[in-house]
């Protein structure tokens, strides 16, 4: 189980996380939402313990983030992430997996067949195209074996098929470990309905609507309600 309590993180005077309390289960898919520049990058830079938080506490199975087998744990997949361009794909993950104990070789071989990474793995991961540095990412996560793996934006730019085939290990998988994913797409909202967070005001609200329901939750803030009044009026006008 993930637990936060009273996290709070600021940058200069501005307050992106404020006293925000909430548990995820160890099961199961969680989908965060909110607003660009919400904080839910920062939200899950604390909890991958990339960034210190200013107060608060976060507990992945009772381990603090500070203790060496939180780390192990999870599978972090941030929105813009580096990859080792001088490496061949086939190399960059069996360096991944070394570093997790519970990885699975012959998972990653059936990902990336899967996937159809199985011959371009051994081209240099600077000749990849965006999405096939996501797909390597994703089958790298998936076979690491972590408990939990927090994913930020990993479905964007993706094309439908691949989108489809990710969704569908993620379902999967997720009956025995945790995947706590970042996005803004309205189809993973719609494939992983059953615990939708919405991060507003430096807190993650729970959304208990449908995904349809989620569309007018969203517009009910008063900032982005005014917003949409402005562009009424300015096209009624001009
Ligand atoms: N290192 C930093 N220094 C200063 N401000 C930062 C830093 N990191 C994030 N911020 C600010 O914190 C706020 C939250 O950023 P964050 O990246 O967490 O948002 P987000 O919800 O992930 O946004 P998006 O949907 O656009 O990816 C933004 O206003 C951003 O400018």
């Amino acid at each position: 189980m993930l637990e936060i309590q009273n996290l709070s993180k600021k940058f200069k005077d501005h307050k992106v996380i404020d006293m925000l309390n909430t548990t995820f289960s160890e099961i199961g898919v969680s989908v965060i939402v909110g607003g660009n520049g919400s904080g839910k990058t920062t939200l899950l830079h604390m909890i991958t313990h990339l960034l210190k938080p200013d107060t608060g506490q976060i507990l992945l199975d009772g381990l603090q983030p500070s203790n060496i087998a939180y780390k192990s744990k999870f599978f972090y997949l941030p929105s813009d992430f580096y990859l080792p361009h001088y490496m061949t794909g086939k190399e960059y993950t069996k360096f991944v997996l070394s570093r997790y104990a519970a990885s699975n070789y012959d998972h990653l071989v059936w990902l990336l067949e899967l996937l159809d990474m199985t011959t371009s793995q051994n081209k240099m991961l600077e000749s990849y195209s965006f999405g096939m540095k996501k797909k390597i990412q994703i089958a790298a996560a998936v076979a690491a074996n972590t408990d939990y793996i927090f994913a930020d934006e990993i479905l964007g730019g993706l094309d439908f098929d691949t989108v489809l085939l990710v969704q569908a290990i993620f379902a999967k998988i997720s009956q025995r470990k945790k995947i706590i994913l970042v996005s803004h797409d309205q189809n993973t909202i719609d494939c992983f309905p059953e615990d939708i967070r919405v991060m507003r005001q430096g807190k993650l609200i729970p959304f208990t609507g449908s995904p349809y329901e989620l569309t007018t939750f969203i517009k009910q803030d008063g900032v982005l309600r005014d917003k949409l009044c402005d562009v009424e009026k300015y096209f009624s006008t001009s």
